[in-house]
């Protein structure tokens, strides 16, 4: 080691040099100098700083943990030495993961000839045999630094070797051995390396290992690397009651192709196969393996991987695929003459888009230590010429699939121009000379784009929706009272209507001859009434205002029904919630063990619900599920006449309108 950055070295040469050169303290100023400055040595940086390591130390930095010593464990899989791995979860935080592999070298180090290679790469920061490309060729760890690191943050660490017929043992405790390397002796049937840690509860507290989350990464690693099998195992009491299963042989000769169907089950899609493949680059430099479909709704997702790392942040891999993709399609759109595809950006093809990109290459650059992105310059041009190709074949060998993909991106780019020029109509300047009721609650941000308006029923939900809403985009309109049954009131009636006049003001859109769409203050409508019959008659006393008074606004399907829970059902450490009798019967089986205590509670009105839970099930788009309200084609013709037969005359349909018809017509969840 050097020994310029050792801390004597550092401390002797402080004080002589800084005393005579020091001017004198002012006021309130320190007397800094070369004495403040500490050099941390061996691993005390990694205790001292873990989040430079591994991202700090919350849940996520635990799993990190774990990641290193399988990745480790994978890079030896990968590169053709090891073809299996067992990684088993114990009852107090004890994780093992054990490889086939060669074994961590444990002959004596050149550099430090007393100690043996296994000591030294626990030991040492950036110590390993990733830097040269010659012991692997395409390995995730490249740093030297993620053992060690596990070895400093763990409580302790057990490594046993096997290699050439001997099993060698050693042990350390936050960090530092505890003894020296042991012969235990000859071994048979047995070579690589197992590593057992417990990570040390000083830098992580009480937080533990989640059963389900590892067993999900050993998953995908399985997934990503079809030369290895993975032996899931953990104790039977760690996953009592859940999906997460005990023990598992995870080898998945499909790849890819098989990981993205389980993890689309269900969902439809806009191409009937997906289009996945693998390919080598150029010259050796790696390879890809790639399976991506689209989602006909809701949100889709992308999922890379570099050398078997999740890239959450994508990176340089990610960018060459957008652009393969994107460059395809626009080439595809040309081919057939339709202007449309020039305007199509990466954003419109990936909203929609499911799946998983996976590449091999030699050397790669990460950003950290938790490497969640990929900085190697070369994998964009690696990746995009290497799928562009492939992407083209795929085009131009399916028509139908081709076209269905094209129709599909040019609408979601469509939309997005359109959004963008409501957007550009700002919400305050075409709206400040308004009045607005003085019981809406509304949002703050300008213009029209993202913005929502809540209607709910009564002054008590309206406090708790206020309380619950995103101030920024969300606004809240109560209405009291029951509105009046506006199919039979006449046009005058109406507009003497006190709860209708203050809905039309907040919308800023007028009604009937006057309605002008443009000037429309929120992006969305959102009807929430209770989950009960008084207020299912109220959304259907609404519904009907909005299309026989602003019937646009409903085809351009900008009215919501929100589904707020009826039951509450908790047992210690878990609450779930139901929408109705039958759902409450379903989760009750599903969620709860069957001599559970599950205490059920059912609100009378969205107005008893607490705040968060209300925001939790019904308001925040990233959990609730909203309900598109919409006439399919054939039936807006007769819109007015099946309204007249349900809400004119007679009350006892009222319910079933809202029932059946608005959850068979053309009603879709979004946000999901
Ligand atoms: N399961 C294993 N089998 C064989 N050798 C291993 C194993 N685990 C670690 N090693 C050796 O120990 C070295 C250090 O591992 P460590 O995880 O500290 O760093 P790295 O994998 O090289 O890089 P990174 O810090 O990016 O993970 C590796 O380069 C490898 O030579
Ligand atoms: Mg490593
Ligand atoms: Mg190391």
């Amino acid at each position: 080691m050097n020994d310029l950055f050792s801390r004597n070295a550092a401390k002797g040469a402080a004080k002589p040099a800084t005393k005579p050169a020091s001017p004198a303290p002012v006021a309130g100023g320190s007397d800094y100098s070369a004495k403040d400055i500490e050099v941390l040595e061996g691993l005390e940086p990694v205790r001292r700083r873990p989040g430079m390591y591994i991202g700090g130390t919350d849940d996520n930095a635990l799993h990190h943990l774990a990641a290193e010593i399988i990745d480790n464990a994978m890079d030896e899989a990968v590169a053709g030495h090891a073809d299996r791995i067992e990684v088993t979860l114990e009852v107090g935080n004890w994780l093992t993961v054990r490889d086939n592999g060669r074994g961590i070298p444990v002959d004596p180090h050149p550099k430090f000839p007393k100690l043996s290679a296994l000591e030294v790469i626990l030991t040492t920061l950036h110590s390993g045999g990733k830097f040269s490309g010659k012991a692997y060729d395409t390995s995730g760890g490249l740093h030297g630094v993620g053992s060690s690191v596990v070895n400093a943050l763990a409580e302790r660490m057990e490594v046993e070797v096997a290699r050439d017929r001997t099993l060698f043992g050693h042990a350390f405790e936050q960090g530092k051995p505890v003894q020296k390397l042991k012969n235990l002796g000859a071994v048979h049937n047995r070579r690589g390396t197992q590593v057992r840690f417990k990570p040390d509860p000083e830098i992580f507290g009480k937080q533990l290992f989640q059963a389900a989350r590892l067993h999900r990464l050993c998953r995908s690693k399985a997934y990503l690397y079809k030369g290895v099998e993975i032996r899931w195992n953990c104790d039977p009491k760690l996953v009592e009651g859940t999906d997460t299963p005990a023990s598992a042989t995870l080898h998945f000769p499909g790849g890819l192709r098989d990981f993205l169907a389980t993890s689309i089950e269900g969902r439809a899609t806009v191409v009937p196969q997906p289009w996945a493949g693998e390919v080598g680059f150029a010259e050796g430099a790696g390879r890809a393996e790639w399976a991506i479909t689209w989602v006909e709704q809701g949100d889709g997702f992308l999922s890379t991987y570099a050398n078997t790392i999740p890239t959450p942040q994508g990176g340089t891999h990610e960018a060459g695929l957008r652009a393969a993709l994107v460059k395809g399609l626009r080439a595809y759109g040309e081919l057939k003459k339709e202007r449309r595809a020039a305007s199509v950006t990466a954003e419109d093809l990936f909203g929609g888009l499911a799946g998983m990109c996976s590449v091999f290459i030699r050397e790669p650059q990460f950003q950290g230590q938790t490497k969640d992105k990929l900085t190697s310059p070369e994998a964009a041009r690696l990746v995009e010429n290497a799928l562009r190709d492939h992407f083209d074949h795929w085009l131009a060998g399916d028509p139908g699939n081709a076209d269905n993909l094209l129709a599909w991106t040019i609408e979601r780019a469509e939309e997005r121009i359109r959004r963008r020029e409501q957007k550009e109509t700002p919400r305050k300047s075409a709206t400040r000379k308004l009045r607005l009721p003085g019981k809406l609650a509304d949002c703050s941000r300008e213009g029209v784009d993202g913005t929502e308006l809540f209607l709910v029923e009564g002054d008590s939900a309206g406090g708790s929706a206020k309380q619950a809403r995103d101030r920024e985009t969300q606004a809240v309109l109560p209405l009291r009272g029951k509105i009046l049954n506006v199919a039979s009131a006449s046009a005058d009636k109406l507009r003497q209507n006190q709860e209708l006049r203050d809905l039309i003001e907040a919308l800023g859109c007028g009604a009937g001859d006057r309605f002008d769409l443009a000037r429309l203050r929120y992006g969305r409508i959102v009807i929430m009434t209770d989950a009960d019959v008084d207020g299912a008659h109220i959304a259907a006393l609404l519904m009907t205002f909005f299309y026989k008074e602003l019937p646009e606004l409903v085809r351009q399907g900008r009215l919501f029904l929100a589904q707020p829970p009826l039951f509450r059902l908790q047992a210690p450490g878990k609450t779930v919630y139901a929408k109705d009798d039958a759902d409450r019967e379903r989760l009750l089986k599903k969620e709860f063990k069957a001599n559970q205590k599950v205490d059920v509670s059912r609100f009378k009105g969205l107005g008893e619900m607490p705040p968060a839970s209300l925001k939790e099930t019904t308001m925040d788009p990233k959990r609730r599920t909203l309900l598109r309200v919409m006439l399919p084609a054939e039936e807006r013709a007769r819109t007015s006449e099946l309204i007249e037969a349900l809400m004119g005359r007679r009350p006892e349909l009222r319910f079933r309108f809202i029932q059946e018809n608005a959850a068979k017509l053309d009603e879709e969840s979004v946000d999901a």
